[in-house]
């Protein structure tokens, strides 16, 4: 086996998304999603007959309008925006010469981790790098995605090498692409303003138990804090997408923003640094519905700056990621 002159596999990882917004496909996917323990840690014999009792049947339709308000002509952003993404680092990483298989699989649903696995067989690859496109690493999304890509490799009877991202929260080139978009979103708006982040929450008893998510995110708002030169009041760090009834990590993000006005903040930039990609947490939930409270509240101004999606900036970040993880690989 020439290792040496093989292809390296390149596998972004993401959560999942519906195949179509309707109630239906988003039933299949939120079946798949929830029942898995990374994400839901309930007791099955509680959580079961909750989850395909009460939420599979009310959630899936108020959630497929949602998807139906930000849903693109080719599909969910989630997913195109990821595929443009991947399609960029491809041609980054092998303008040179091929050196690199580039492709992208979802944790829940489609595209499979067992068609990436089929893409990597066909071209030969000995070496695969997985990178979860999550910035801060959590159980409830990175694990899981290392959890599903051993579930596919369980029946294989001959295993790649393997090398697997943790999370890049404070890489300097990641801290440099939240800034720049900032900078920009401040060029365009012609000054700075109060700027909020907003991460996906977990529950916190996922932190207390261990998870450095919290810890992750912080050191991506400090990161970015201290390159800006924000001082305290300039800026404010906070989660959103609660679920269910327990405590989450906080503050929270509607309490926060429905707070800001009354404080003084009536102009604010938002920006989530926990999603990679846009998807329907940040373009309904930040970008629509914490935007009318935040008006409804008194609040003047508001401007959502994008997730890195697949600008030049993020093509590369992920670029340098692949190339700092695989260089042992290629020497
Ligand atoms: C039930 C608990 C959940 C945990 C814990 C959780 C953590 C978590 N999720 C993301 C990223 C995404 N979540 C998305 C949607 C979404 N998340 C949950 C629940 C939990 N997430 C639900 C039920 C949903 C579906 C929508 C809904 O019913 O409200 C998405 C978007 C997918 C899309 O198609 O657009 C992403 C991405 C992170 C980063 C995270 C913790 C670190
Ligand atoms: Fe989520
Ligand atoms: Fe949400």
């Amino acid at each position: 086996m020439n290792q040496k002159n093989s292809l390296i596999g390149v596998l972004l990882m993401n959560l999942g998304t519906p195949e179509a917004p309707t109630p239906a496909a988003v039933k299949k996917y939120l079946k798949e999603f929830l029942s898995d323990p990374r994400v839901v840690d309930v007791n099955p014999l509680i959580w079961k007959p909750i989850l395909n009792g009460i939420i599979l049947n009310v959630r899936p339709k108020k959630v497929a309008k949602v998807y139906q308000e930000v849903w693109m002509d080719e599909g969910s952003p989630l997913l195109v925006l990821g595929q443009r993404l991947t399609k960029k680092l491809d041609q980054a990483l092998n303008q040179d010469g091929q050196r690199f298989v580039v492709t992208m699989a979802m944790t829940y649903g489609q595209p499979s981790v067992e068609s990436a696995a089929k893409l990597f067989r066909e071209n030969n690859v000995e070496q695969i790098f997985v990178l979860p496109m999550y910035p801060q690493f959590s159980r409830s999304t990175t694990a899981a995605a290392y959890d599903r890509l051993m579930a596919s490799l369980k029946r294989c009877p001959h295993w790649p090498a393997l090398s697997m991202m943790q999370d890049y929260a404070d890489h300097p080139i990641y801290i440099d692409a939240l800034v720049k978009s900032i900078k920009a979103q401040w060029d365009k708006q012609g000054g700075k303003r109060h700027l909020m982040f907003s991460y996906h929450g977990v529950p916190k008893r996922y932190v207390t138990e261990g998870d450095p998510y919290q810890r992750r995110c912080e050191a991506t708002t400090a990161a970015v804090v201290q390159q800006l030169g924000l001082g305290e009041d300039d800026y404010t760090h906070a989660y959103q997408s609660r679920f269910g009834r327990e405590e989450w990590l906080k503050p929270y993000a509607d309490e926060t923003i429905r707070a800001m006005p009354n404080k003084g903040i009536k102009e604010l930039n938002m920006i989530s640094p926990a999603f990679a990609i846009d998807c329907i947490e940040t373009l309904e939930e930040i970008d629509m519905q914490l935007r009318e409270e935040f008006e409804r509240a008194g609040g003047e101004k508001f401007d959502y700056i994008a997730a890195l999606n697949d600008s030049p900036d993020h093509v590369t970040l992920y670029k340098a990621l692949v190339l700092e993880n695989t260089q042992h690989w290629m020497n």
